[in-house]
């Protein structure tokens, strides 16, 4: 046992000492210890119910033989974070979660863990620390929210934010929004669409890191918690069998989570936090790769924000994850050899999956679209690639041109466009804002939403180094590389000039004759690009050690291992 370390022998006795202070008898001493790993807290509606989830899981590990030992690591709502500092340490909260659970499991010589994470970058987080420490290890998520109904319709937390969009330009009034915002998120758990956090619950189950229903079944469900007893159960079963997280997500299993990505119409975020697990791994990850499965992967579900009326909710209904991983199996379009935490390989785990919805989850035959929802754009504005969730649009693979507008950071695009200076036509460039540069790779949900709002989301383009949310929709491209902080194409553009952008050729393109690109690049200060970075920071701030330490949103902005990283 891993825990022998801290419990087996003379030398010991201390140790079994404290453990005996902690109230364990001599059979919980004995019996493996399981992490029990709560992201609770009382700030994130889609934590504040994880105290009940938590319950659960340890009672299934104490029926099957475990002693569960459990403790906390933080957790960011992205919601409460947008539009100001605080989304700053959204995705370096990443990082910070992953750390400090290597340090509690390494410290404490745990044998397993069980994972409980709901909001954004818990999920990558934790599947990053189960990667780095390879113990046994299982995820039961919070679950998602239930989508509110105001005025007869079906509203969640998008609607607001592009309510604030909708009464900026006039459409409604301030009194329609309190209605709104009072109706839109009605209970605990991940906001209700195809979101980041939903997005990566749902690529959890498909990695094979969750047991089926993780993705889906909603957080306020009895069988939930049901999960979460079933969840602590397993655990204790994968340690008996030696089954680890590199025995489970390996090269083909990531490959299956991209093409469950590419059908289900994930959020662009999920090309941050795949390759920053796949990095953890030790897995080759290469941008390419999410055009080359989205060549071959329809489009087969369309929730939230790319479909209003169509919630996880609704997909949880109409089969949920493994109907859709059954109906690509089927086709061949993923590997169903890989293994999950379930036992056996994936194949069978779905093998008796029903599609019981069409609507929600369309055939292979009648697709959404042909394509996946995500693509990868490369090109002279972005070398080393950008993503654009293009099965959020209304219309795919056009050719958009239009003249730039350059704004040094969200705050003054945000002003630009919610005092009407940006007009159909326009290409806002958001720059300043990369994992490095920002520093933390902002997510621009208020940009993208107000101009949804106001109808502008398909004919204003908006590019950027830093990220969307998963609710975001239109022409919105980020994760731009190079970052203008590293001096990237993107830092040396400059108003009116020339952005074509191809979504059949996957290209985004600055056009400007080379010699002028060069004198702009010779006028670049890198000591001037990071200023931003230190002032945000502070002098002793984590974002200071982040910002050094961060690599390129391509390499999933994943911290640098070691120094050839
Ligand atoms: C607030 C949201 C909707 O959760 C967003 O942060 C996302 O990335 O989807
Ligand atoms: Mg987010």
């Amino acid at each position: 046992m891993n825990s022998d370390s801290v419990k087996k022998g003379a030398a010991r006795a201390p140790h079994r000492s404290l453990f005996r202070a902690l109230g364990l008898t001599d059979r919980e001493i004995n019996q493996p210890f399981i992490g029990v790993v709560n992201s609770f807290n009382e700030l994130v509606p889609g934590h504040m119910h994880l105290r009940q989830i938590s319950e659960a899981v340890k009672a299934g590990v104490r029926e099957n033989g475990g002693t569960p030992l459990e403790f906390s690591t933080i957790a960011v709502c992205d919601g409460i974070a947008m539009g100001h500092v605080g989304m700053h340490f959204s995705l370096a909260s990443r990082e910070l979660i992953a750390d400090s659970v290597e340090i509690m499991a390494r410290a404490h010589g745990l044998d397993a863990l069980v994972f409980i994470p709901s909001c954004d970058k818990v999920v990558p987080g934790m599947l990053m620390a189960a990667m780095r420490l390879n113990l046994p290890a299982i995820v039961v998520s919070g679950g998602p929210m239930l989508p509110g109904r105001f005025r007869g319709e079906e509203v969640n937390l998008i609607s607001v934010f592009e309510g604030v969009g909708k009464v900026l330009s006039g459409q409604e009034s301030e009194e329609w929004l309190k209605g709104l915002e009072s109706k839109a998120c009605p209970t605990c758990g991940s906001c209700a669409g195809m979101f980041t956090a939903n997005s990566m619950n749902c690529l959890t189950e498909v990695l094979g890191m969750a047991l089926p229903g993780n993705g889906t079944i909603p957080a306020v469900y009895s069988e939930r918690l049901i999960l979460a007893k079933e969840t602590g159960y397993q655990v204790v079963d994968l340690w008996r069998q030696n089954i680890r997280p590199r025995d489970i997500v390996t090269k083909e299993s990531i490959l299956n989570g991209v093409a469950a990505d590419m059908a289900l119409g994930c959020s662009t975020n999920t090309i941050l936090h795949l390759p920053a697990v796949a990095f953890e791994g030790e897995i080759e990850f290469d941008l390419n790769l999410v055009n080359r499965v989205s060549e071959e992967t329809p489009q087969i579900c369309k929730l939230s924000p790319a479909l209003h009326g169509h919630y996880l909710v609704d997909l949880n209904e109409a089969g949920g994850i493994s109907a859709v991983l059954k109906t690509l199996l089927d086709a061949g379009l993923i590997d169903g050899s890989v293994k999950t935490v379930s036992g056996g390989p994936l194949a069978e785990r779905i093998q008796d999956a029903v599609v019981r919805d069409t609507k929600v989850i369309r055939s292979l035959t009648e697709p959404y679209s042909a394509k996946g929802g995500l693509s990868v754009l490369f090109g002279d504005l972005a070398p080393e690639g950008a993503v654009i969730k293009v099965g959020a649009l209304a219309q795919r693979d056009f050719v958009f041109e239009g003249r730039a507008k350059v704004f040094d950071g969200e705050d003054l695009a945000s002003e630009a466009i919610s005092a009407g200076r940006i007009v159909a036509g326009d290409v806002v460039i958001i720059r300043y804002e990369g994992p490095k540069g920002g520093p933390g790779m902002r997510e621009m949900l208020g940009p993208t939403a107000t101009l949804a709002g106001m109808g502008l989301d398909e004919t204003v383009a908006l590019l950027t180094d830093g990220r969307f949310s998963g609710g975001s929709r239109g022409l919105s491209i980020g994760h731009i590389a190079p970052e203008a902080a590293l001096g990237g194409e993107i830092a040396f553009i400059e108003d009116g000039d020339l952005v074509r952008i191809d979504l059949k050729k996957r290209t985004i393109d600055w056009i400007l004759p080379e010699e002028e690109k060069e004198k702009r690049r010779q006028q670049f200060d890198q000591a001037k690009g990071l200023e931003k970075a230190f002032e945000v920071a502070g002098r002793t701030g984590y974002l200071g050690r982040y910002a050094q330490f961060v690599q390129s949103a391509n390499k999933g902005a994943a911290f640098r291992a070691t120094k050839e990283d």
